[in-house]
Formats: C-alpha cells, sequence, structure tokens
C-alpha cells in the first residue's frame, strides 16, 4: 500500500489525483494540501467526507501524515520551493505542474543525482502526447522542418505548455530546414525550444482544454499530429503509474516522461 499526499488537492487535477486514491486499494490517500486549506478532502474530491482536511502548509501536512509519494499539481510559482521540500524530506515525487526554465531543471537533476533521490517531473502524463513523443523520437530525424502549436484555455498560467516543450525535445536535432522568412513583427515565428519554433494561443476554451499539433515537414510532404484532451481525468492513468513506479527508480533518478518507467 502506497501512502500517497496531494500537493494541489483543490485543483482540476489535484482533486481527480484525490478521488482516484480514495477509491484504489493499492494507494492509501495519507493527506493533502491547497491554498485553501480547512476542506475535507472527500468532499474536495465530490466523495463522502473522510474526515482528513487538506492543510494549507505543505512542510506541516507533510510531517503530519508520512506520505511515501507525493504527487504535486499546484503552480510555477511554488513549484521551485516545493521541489526543494520534497527533496530535503527525502521524498518519492510525482510532479504535473509545469513552467520550470529547462535551466533550472538541469539543477533540480543534479541535485536528484546528488542526494539520491527519486523524482517523476512530467509535463504530460497523457496517453496521446505520451505516444506522440515516442513517435517523434522514431521518426523525427526524417524531417527537417518542425513546428509545435498549442491552444489552452486563456486562464493558463504559462505559454508555452510544459508539454510542448517536451514535445519539441522529443525530435532529435530539432528543426534544421531553412526558413527565409525576416520577422517583420518579432516573435511572429514562434519561440525557440530545443531548436523547434514553438507557438502558443489562448482563447477562452471552456474547462480543462489542451490541444497540441506537432506538424513535420520534408521535400513535398508535410505530416501533421494533433492531440485534444477535454478533461483532466485524461491524465490519471499515467499519474499512478509514475505513483507506483517512482519508489522502484534507483536512487538518484530523475524521469521525464511515461516511457522511462520500466514496463508494467
Ligand atoms: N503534467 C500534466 O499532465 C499536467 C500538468 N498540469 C499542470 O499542473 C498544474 C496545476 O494544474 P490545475 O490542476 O489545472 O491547476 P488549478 O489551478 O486547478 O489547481 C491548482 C492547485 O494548486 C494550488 N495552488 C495554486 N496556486 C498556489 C500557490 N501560489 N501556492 C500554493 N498552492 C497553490 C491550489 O490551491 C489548487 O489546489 C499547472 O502547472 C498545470 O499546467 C495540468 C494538467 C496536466
Ligand atoms: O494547465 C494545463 O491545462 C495543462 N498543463 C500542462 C502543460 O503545461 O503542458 C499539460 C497540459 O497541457 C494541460
Amino acid at each position: 500500500m502506497i501512502r500517497l499526499f496531494v500537493s494541489g488537492a483543490s485543483g482540476n487535477v489535484g482533486r481527480l489525483v484525490v478521488r482516484e486514491a480514495i477509491l484504489r486499494r493499492d494507494v492509501e490517500l495519507a493527506g493533502g494540501f491547497c491554498l485553501e486549506g480547512g476542506q475535507d478532502l472527500g468532499v474536495l474530491a465530490g466523495t463522502d467526507p473522510l474526515g482528513l482536511m487538506a492543510v494549507s502548509d505543505l512542510r506541516v501536512g507533510l510531517a503530519a501524515s508520512s506520505p511515501d509519494v507525493v504527487v504535486d499539481f499546484t503552480s510555477a510559482v511554488v513549484l521551485r520551493d516545493h521541489l526543494e521540500l520534497y527533496a530535503e524530506l527525502g521524498l518519492d515525487a510525482v510532479v504535473g505542474t509545469t513552467g520550470l526554465p529547462e535551466e533550472e531543471i538541469r539543477r533540480v537533476r543534479d541535485r536528484v543525482r546528488d542526494r539520491g533521490l527519486r523524482l517523476a517531473l512530467i509535463s504530460n502524463f497523457g496517453l496521446g502526447i505520451n505516444l506522440v513523443m515516442d513517435f517523434l523520437a522514431a521518426v523525427g530525424e526524417h524531417y527537417p522542418y518542425v513546428s509545435v502549436l498549442e491552444r489552452h484555455p486563456a486562464s493558463m498560467a504559462n505559454a508555452p505548455s510544459g508539454t510542448a516543450g517536451l514535445l519539441a525535445s522529443s525530435v532529435p536535432g530539432g528543426s534544421s530546414g531553412e526558413v527565409a522568412s525576416r520577422e517583420v513583427l518579432p516573435g511572429v515565428l514562434g519561440g525557440n525550444a530545443f531548436g523547434v519554433p514553438v507557438l502558443s494561443q489562448r482563447m477562452p476554451y471552456p474547462g480543462p482544454y489542451s490541444e497540441h499539433e506537432v506538424t513535420l515537414g520534408r521535400q513535398d510532404e508535410i505530416l501533421r499530429i494533433s492531440v485534444t484532451d477535454f478533461s483532466s481525468s485524461v491524465y490519471l492513468e499515467g499519474i499512478f503509474r509514475a505513483v507506483r513506479g517512482v519508489g522502484a527508480l534507483p536512487p538518484g533518478t530523475l524521469v521525464r516522461r511515461l516511457g522511462e518507467f520500466p514496463k508494467e
């Protein structure tokens, strides 16, 4: 039985993780943190009251509940502090929160290695995106032109999405095809992630909505593939795969994609 603590227990994803932890037999809900605090975790998750309250002080909550694994779906604003706290406490962590710059993730990787920690820092737990990443790794070398476009609700905290960066990083060699266009409007060709142009579009889409489109090009051929997710429930299967797998990783391991976990 894995004792699980959920950071971001009142959020779109966190609430579903709490609910799933309550329902599953292989996991025991140890506790939860959210900004608001004070609410019953069962009520937050839409089930019967559990008598287990969400806390608004993460350090206190973790000390009181002694979890085996912490899952984090909070905010980029606190991600750095949360990762430091999990490291300080030596906790196995599954983190879906995005928005940490790559140079900082490199420092996190060093800390994980030096302190013998186990961390899954995965920008997208959805099946479709993970399949596309595997596909890009396999075929990307055949396509010199690559572009990533992502669409999210106007309320999305960051641009680009963490997933857009992950998709860009999946293409070996990035986008090497020559583009002659001079940017008359600075940035109009997109930001650069791992040598791949990335474009973000924000619209008032209702509810959790996530769309990623990757376009690959070579002479006389364009290959376009897109994944659209309409609910945060698409992430649950992958999150719990990581929850089950993180404790079995060798100490000092940082995992960035679901595919890095051994097949179950
Ligand atoms: N890796 C993945 O597959 C996915 C990642 N995400 C990412 O996960 C994060 C959370 O997403 P949602 O659940 O949609 O967010 P949300 O806004 O619905 O929930 C955020 C949660 O974190 C807490 N929180 C917010 N700001 C905070 C702060 N400053 N300090 C402490 N706690 C704070 C809130 O109380 C709430 O419980 C975002 O970074 C999002 O991009 C979202 C979906 C899938
Ligand atoms: O905030 C979201 O909604 C999402 N965030 C993740 C990201 O930043 O990539 C995953 C997905 O795009 C939904």
